[in-house]
C-alpha cells in the first residue's frame, strides 16, 4: 500500500481521465505516475479486477479494484523504483507493506496494521485482496479484522 499526502493508507490509482480510453489504460497510467516506469511491466488487465464500491461521501463516486499477485523480485524492483515516481514527496509519501502475519499476542502484525487510517473503503479492499490473492487464509482475516476493531 501506500501513505498518502493525507497521512491516509490507500492503494496506488487515481481518476480515469476521458482520454485514457479504458479504466485499465487509467489504472496503469496512473501506476506509472505514483509508482515509477517500473510500474509499466505491471500491465494490469481485465482479469485482474475485483469488483466496485460506491461512495456517497465526501464524494459520488465508485471505486473500482484491482488486485495482482507479484513475485519478490517484482516487488523489491517497484520499491526500488518508487522513489523516481512523478508523485513521490507530494501525493505518494512511500509505499509500505502489509504484515501478513498475526504475532502471538494476537494484536501485532496485521490487527495493528489494519487500525491505522485508511482513504474511502481501502481497508475493506485491502482485506478483499489478501482474501482473494490467497495471501492470508479467510478465517485469519476475520480474526485479524475483529481484533482491530477491539483495540488494544
Ligand atoms: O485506495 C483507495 N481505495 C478506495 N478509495 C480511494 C482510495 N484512494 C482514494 N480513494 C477515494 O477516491 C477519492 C479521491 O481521492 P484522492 O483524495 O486521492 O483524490 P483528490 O486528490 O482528487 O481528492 C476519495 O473520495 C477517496 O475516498
Amino acid at each position: 500500500m501506500q501513505m498518502r499526502f493525507d497521512g491516509r493508507l490507500g492503494f496506488p490509482g487515481g481518476f480515469v481521465d476521458p482520454q485514457d480510453g479504458s479504466l485499465e489504460a487509467g489504472l496503469n497510467r496512473e501506476l506509472r505516475e505514483e509508482l515509477g516506469p517500473g510500474a509499466a511491466p505491471l500491465n494490469l488487465d481485465e482479469g485482474d479486477y475485483l469488483g466496485a464500491r460506491c461512495e456517497e461521501t465526501p464524494q459520488r463516486l465508485v471505486a473500482h479494484f484491482y488486485a495482482k499477485r507479484l513475485s519478490l523480485e517484482q516487488l523489491r524492483a517497484l520499491e526500488a523504483g518508487a522513489t523516481n515516481a512523478k508523485d513521490h514527496g507530494l501525493e505518494v509519501l512511500g509505499l509500505v507493506r502489509v504484515p501478513l502475519y498475526t504475532l502471538r499476542d494476537g494484536a501485532g502484525g496485521l490487527p495493528t496494521f489494519l487500525s491505522n487510517s485508511f482513504v474511502g473503503c481501502a481497508r475493506e479492499q485491502l482485506l478483499q485482496a489478501l482474501g482473494a490473492l490467497g495471501l492470508v487464509p479467510e478465517a485469519e482475516l476475520r480474526r485479524a479484522d475483529a481484533a482491530s476493531r477491539k483495540g488494544p
